[in-house]
């Protein structure tokens, strides 16, 4: 019989990968429950094509269009925040978590109460709840799956070692379409330019982290929770190729390596798998032969400011990664809509960070978090307001 999945962000960059894996495999997996954003109709040709049995829209007001869409299909439907949360907590096998950015955490937490294995690659559910998350999951027995690539690497890698045999944690970094550039460079540096990724065509908001780094730093803070790792024992290598995703260095010296082809059909492919792994095509494969040789090298702080704000975060805990993430999203949107350049992202952050990091508690759980989350986007937004950050 197949595994049944539920794809939250069903309509994005990881929810095409996860339906090309499920469409490589019919006879193992079924996507039974979509969910989407905004789109009605992206969702509704999702949804047809993979023949689900269940779509939920998060924008009540597309609601209409969805039913419209999909009307004589079979398919039923909801919109708005309680049919999302009711969609993720159906029953499954396992929920894909894809939402972009912490639009995605309720969701996310909803499955993990209902007790369901969650493929996740929202990583900003950690970053702005990472604890909170992370004890719920102990607490039901759920079991989380790391999807995101380095995550997904590191996982492999440490397959049933204990977390104590563990002395260093490194994520890879691409470095992203700046890496090479200078700093003037970089700071006139366009939407259009900054959405290039050289090896992953993602969505929008994490191809713009990636650009400033941010990405990897919320990735650093990701792998803190997941793991259980303390701060100072995780690394950033930025590695062009994207070949080596993740290294474990364990206490005796020893370092394992998780390599793959970058190509995220893989890592969702080996969450789906993970009772008995799937088959990939050839193409899939990796030959290193074609793809040497693979550099490395430390990353750039100075240029990357991003990373520097979000290492300072890991390493005062508390709510300060939930205000980095929250000041970090609405700088993006800023940026995207043209109303601030490159380097007022990073700028942006701190200055959301640097006011409100003294003044709030560490989320004790999601409502907590979320109220963390609201207050750091209003005040990113009414610095933003000020004009402080305007493109000149
Ligand atoms: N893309 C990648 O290769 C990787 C992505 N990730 C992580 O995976 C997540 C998804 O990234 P990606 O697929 O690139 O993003 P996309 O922007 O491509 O897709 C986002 C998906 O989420 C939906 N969505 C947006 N807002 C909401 C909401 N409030 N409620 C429900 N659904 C919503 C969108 O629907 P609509 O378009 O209708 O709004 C869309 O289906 C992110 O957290 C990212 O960091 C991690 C590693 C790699
Ligand atoms: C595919 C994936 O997991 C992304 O998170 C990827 O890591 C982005 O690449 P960089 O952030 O390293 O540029
Ligand atoms: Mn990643």
């Amino acid at each position: 019989m197949s595994r049944l999945v539920t794809l939250l962000g069903a309509t994005g960059s990881i929810g095409r990968s996860t339906r090309a894996v499920v469409a490589e495999n019919p006879e193992r997996l079924k996507i039974d429950v979509v969910v989407g954003g905004r789109d009605a109709a992206a969702l509704a040709r999702v949804a047809v094509e993979t023949g689900a049995r269940f779509a939920a829209l998060a924008d009540q007001a597309g609601g209409a269009a969805l039913a419209e869409a999909l009307a004589g299909t079979g398919i039923k439907c909801g919109a708005g925040r309680s049919a999302v949360l009711d969609a993720a907590a159906m029953p499954s096998d396992i929920v894909v978590s894809a939402i972009s950015g912490a639009a995605g955490l309720e969701a996310t937490f909803a499955a993990l109460v209902a007790g369901r294995v969650i493929a996740l690659a929202n990583k900003e559910s950690l970053v702005c709840a990472g604890a909170a998350v992370m004890a719920r999951a102990h607490q039901v027995g759920a079991r989380i799956l790391p999807l995101d690539s380095e995550h997904n690497a590191l996982f492999q890698v440490l397959g049933a070692e204990p977390i104590a045999s563990v002395s260093k944690m490194t994520l890879t970094a691409s470095g992203g379409p700046f890496r090479t550039w200078p700093a003037e460079r970089i700071a006139a540096a366009t939407p259009e330019q900054a959405l290039a990724h050289p090896n992953y065509a993602m969505g929008a908001k994490i191809t713009i982290d990636s650009a400033s780094m941010m990405n990897k730093g919320l990735e650093l803070i990701e792998a803190r929770f997941l793991f259980g790792v303390e701060a100072d024992q995780l690394d950033v290598l930025v590695h062009p190729q994207q070949i080596v995703h993740g290294l474990v260095t364990f206490r005796d010296g020893s370092v394992s390596a998780g390599m793959a082809v970058p190509d995220m059909r893989i890592a969702a492919a080996h969450c789906l798998g993970v009772d008995g792994r799937l088959d990939a095509p050839a193409s899939r494969f990796l030959d290193l032969a074609m793809t040497a040789p693979l550099s490395f090298e430390r990353p750039d702080l100075v240029r990357f400011p991003a990373l520097r704000l979000a290492l300072a975060a890991l390493a005062a805990s508390g709510a300060a990664p939930a205000i980095l993430n929250a000041a970090n999203e609405i700088a993006v949107e800023a940026f995207l809509a043209g109303r601030i350049g490159f380097p007022g992202i990073p700028a942006l952050v701190e200055a959301t960070c640097e006011a409100l990091a003294s003044g709030l508690a560490a989320p004790e759980d999601i409502a907590g978090a979320l109220a963390v989350d609201h207050e750091a986007r209003n005040h990113a937004r009414l610095l933003l307001s000020q004009g402080r950050f305007a493109v000149t």
